[in-house]
C-alpha cells in the first residue's frame, strides 16, 4: 500500500501510548505491537476533512519507514556525490551527518565526529552554524582559510520547519588549489614578463599581459597583420588596451624604427584639425608659427598614426580624412604642394561603427577603408583567467615606480578578483592595485579584502543585479560631481582616459 504523508491526518489526541519512545521534542516512533490503548484505525481524511478511509497503525509505520529510507537514500547519495564538503549539525550544533569530502579535507573519520558537538572539530564552522542559526540568515560564499594550506569558500545556511530553526548545514568548497595555481601561474608569468622586459625588451607584444585563448588569438592576429601595411582597425570596450596594441603592431612592423603617434580623434577641435593632420605652411594664416608646423601625419612619416577614438570624429572631418587615405597625399593648410602620404594607419573604437553607420553618423566607405582588418580586444571579464598575472606585473610596475616592498595579496583577494567579482577594465584594475601598493607597499601583513576600497567593497556585498540602465552623460555628470570637477580623479573613476573624459564634457556641455 502507498501512503503519502501529506495526505493522512492521524486523529488521534491521547496520551502517548506506552509502547512509544520519546526523542526530542514533541515527535515520538510507535513501536510495532503495541499496547490495547492505541489506536486501532488512523482515518485519511480528504482536503475538505472529511474522512474517506483508514489505514492500520501498522501499515502507516510501514509505509513511513519506507519512505523515510527512500529519503535517507537519496540523501546519502547526494551527500556521497558532491564535489563540495558538507556538514550537517541539529539545532544544538550536534553533528547529524558530514559527508566522505568533509571528512578527507580535515582528515577526519566521519564514525568520531557524528553526534558530537560540532566545537569539538571545528572552531570557526561552529561559530559559523551558530551565528546563521542565531541570525536565521545564511551567509554565502565567505572565504575561509581553516587550516595554513586549505582555503574554502564556504556557504553557511540554517535549516528551518515553518519557523523553527532545526539545525543548519555548512558547505565547502575547496579552492586550494586554485589558490595555489594562481599563485605559480602569477610567479611564473611575473618572472616570465620581468625575462621579456629584461631582454626581449624586443619583443613587440611584451607589455600585453595574458595568457588567455581570446587574448592569445587577438595577439597572433596582430602579429601577422604587422607585417603588411594594411589599415587596422581595433576595437573593444575603453581600457581594454587597444593603445597597447596598436603599439605593438608598430613594433612588430618593419616601420618599427620610425615614429609611433598617437592622436585622439575626439579631442581635436574641426577648426584645427587640417593644421593638426596635415600641419601648415608659413604663413598660412594670421597667428600661424614662422616656418610653419609639422602635422601628424609628417611627424608619424615613414611610421604608424594611430586615431585613437575614430567613431569620435565629426562626420565632415571623415571625409577629409577618406580623402587623404584615398588619394594617399594631403596639402598642409596654405600649400599647394601635395605631400605624400607615408603612414600606417591604425585606428581604434569603443563603438560600434556598423550601428553608427546605420544612424549616418559614420560614413561608410571610410569605414571600409579603415577596417581592412579588425581585431577585437574582448574585455577582461570575459578571461579573468589573465588575472593573476595581470595583477602581479601591475604590482610589480608600481613597487618599482614608488619603491615599494611589493605587496602579498591575500589568497582571499587574488580569489576574488579573478574568480569572481571584477568587473572593470584593466585601467580600472592598474588604478586600484597603484593605491593597493601605495597604502601597503611598506608592511609585512598580506592585503585583505577590508584593505580595498569601499567601492569595491560595495560591489563585493551587494548581490548581483542587471545593471541600471544609467546614461553615458549622467555617469560623467556624477563622476564630476564625485571629484569636485577633478577631471584626472573622475577619469579614473570612471576607467576611461583623460582624453575620452574631456571629449565627453565637451559634448556633453557638462563644465
Ligand atoms: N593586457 C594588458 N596587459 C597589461 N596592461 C594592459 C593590458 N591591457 C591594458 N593595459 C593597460 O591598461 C591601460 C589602458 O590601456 P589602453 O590605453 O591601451 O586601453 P584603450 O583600450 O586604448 O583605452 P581607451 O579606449 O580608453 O583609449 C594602460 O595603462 C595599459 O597599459
Amino acid at each position: 500500500m502507498k501512503v503519502r504523508l501529506k495526505e493522512i491526518a492521524v486523529p488521534y489526541t491521547g496520551d502517548v501510548p506506552p509502547g512509544a519512545v520519546r526523542r526530542s521534542g514533541d515527535t515520538f516512533l510507535v513501536e510495532l505491537g503495541c499496547e490495547p490503548s492505541f489506536p486501532t484505525h488512523i482515518y485519511v481524511e480528504n482536503e475538505l476533512g472529511e474522512v474517506t478511509g483508514h489505514v492500520s497503525p501498522e501499515n502507516l509505520i510501514q509505509a513511513l519507514s519506507t519512505m523515510l529510507g527512500q529519503y535517507e537514500t537519496f540523501y546519502e547519495t547526494l551527500l556521497a556525490t558532491m564535489d563540495d564538503a558538507v556538514t550537517v549539525v541539529d539545532e544544538h550544533g550536534h553533528v547529524l551527518a558530514l559527508n566522505e569530502k568533509m571528512a578527507s579535507l580535515y582528515q577526519l573519520q566521519r564514525a568520531e565526529v557524528e553526534g558530537k558537538p560540532l566545537d569539538h572539530f571545528f572552531d570557526q564552522e561552529a561559530l559559523m552554524l551558530q551565528t546563521v542559526m542565531r541570525d536565521k540568515k545564511p551567509v554565502r560564499h565567505a572565504y575561509n582559510q581553516p587550516k595554513p594550506d586549505v582555503h574554502v569558500i564556504v556557504s553557511t545556511v540554517p535549516v528551518f520547519i515553518g519557523d523553527q530553526c532545526i539545525g543548519g548545514m555548512s558547505i565547502e568548497r575547496d579552492i586550494t588549489d586554485v589558490v595555489r595555481l594562481n599563485d605559480e601561474l602569477s610567479h611564473a608569468a611575473a618572472s616570465l614578463h620581468d625575462l621579456s622586459q629584461a631582454d626581449l625588451g624586443e619583443h613587440p607584444f611584451s607589455r600585453v599581459i595574458g595568457h588567455s585563448e581570446k587574448l592569445q588569438q587577438a595577439i597572433t592576429l596582430a602579429t601577422k597583420v604587422a607585417k603588411t601595411d594594411a589599415n587596422v582597425l581595433i576595437t573593444g570596450e575603453s581600457g581594454v588596451g587597444k593603445e597597447l596594441f596598436a603599439e605593438g603592431i608598430h613594433q612588430a612592423s618593419p616601420r618599427k624604427e620610425a615614429p609611433f603617434v598617437a592622436i585622439n580623434c575626439g579631442a581635436i577641435p574641426t577648426a584645427l584639425f587640417e593644421s593638426e593632420l596635415f600641419g601648415y605652411v608659413q604663413g598660412a594664416f594670421t597667428g600661424a608659427v614662422k616656418g610653419g608646423k609639422q602635422g601628424k601625419f609628417a611627424a608619424a612619416k615613414g611610421g604608424t598614426l594611430f586615431l585613437d577614438e575614430i567613431g569620435e570624429m565629426p562626420l565632415e572631418l571623415q571625409v577629409k580624412l577618406l580623402r587623404v587615405l584615398q588619394e594617399r597625399a594631403y596639402y598642409p593648410v596654405g600649400g599647394n604642394e601635395a605631400v605624400p602620404l607615408d603612414v600606417r594607419i591604425i585606428a581604434a573604437t569603443n563603438r560600434s561603427l556598423e550601428k553608427m553607420i546605420q544612424e549616418g553618423r559614420f560614413r561608410e566607405d571610410l569605414y571600409y577603408r579603415l577596417h581592412v582588418i579588425s581585431i577585437h580586444i574582448p574585455p577582461l571579464r570575459e578571461r579573468l583567467e589573465d588575472m593573476p598575472a595581470l595583477i602581479q606585473c601591475i604590482l610589480k610596475e608600481f613597487a618599482l615606480k614608488y619603491d615599494k616592498e611589493l605587496p602579498r595579496l591575500d589568497p582571499e583577494v587574488m580569489y576574488t578578483l579573478s574568480k569572481q567579482k571584477w568587473e572593470g577594465n584593466v585601467r580600472q584594475l592598474r588604478n586600484l592595485l597603484e593605491r593597493v601598493v601605495i597604502l601597503n607597499g611598506d608592511t609585512d601583513e598580506p592585503v585583505r579584502l577590508h584593505d580595498l576600497p569601499e567601492t569595491f567593497q560595495r560591489q563585493l556585498h551587494s548581490t548581483p543585479q542587471p545593471a541600471p540602465v544609467v546614461d553615458e552623460k549622467s555617469r560623467i555628470a556624477e563622476a564630476l560631481q564625485t571629484t569636485f570637477g577633478n577631471k584626472t580623479a573622475a577619469a579614473k573613476l570612471l576607467g576611461i582616459s583623460r582624453a575620452t573624459l574631456y571629449n565627453k564634457i565637451k559634448q556633453w556641455d557638462l563644465e
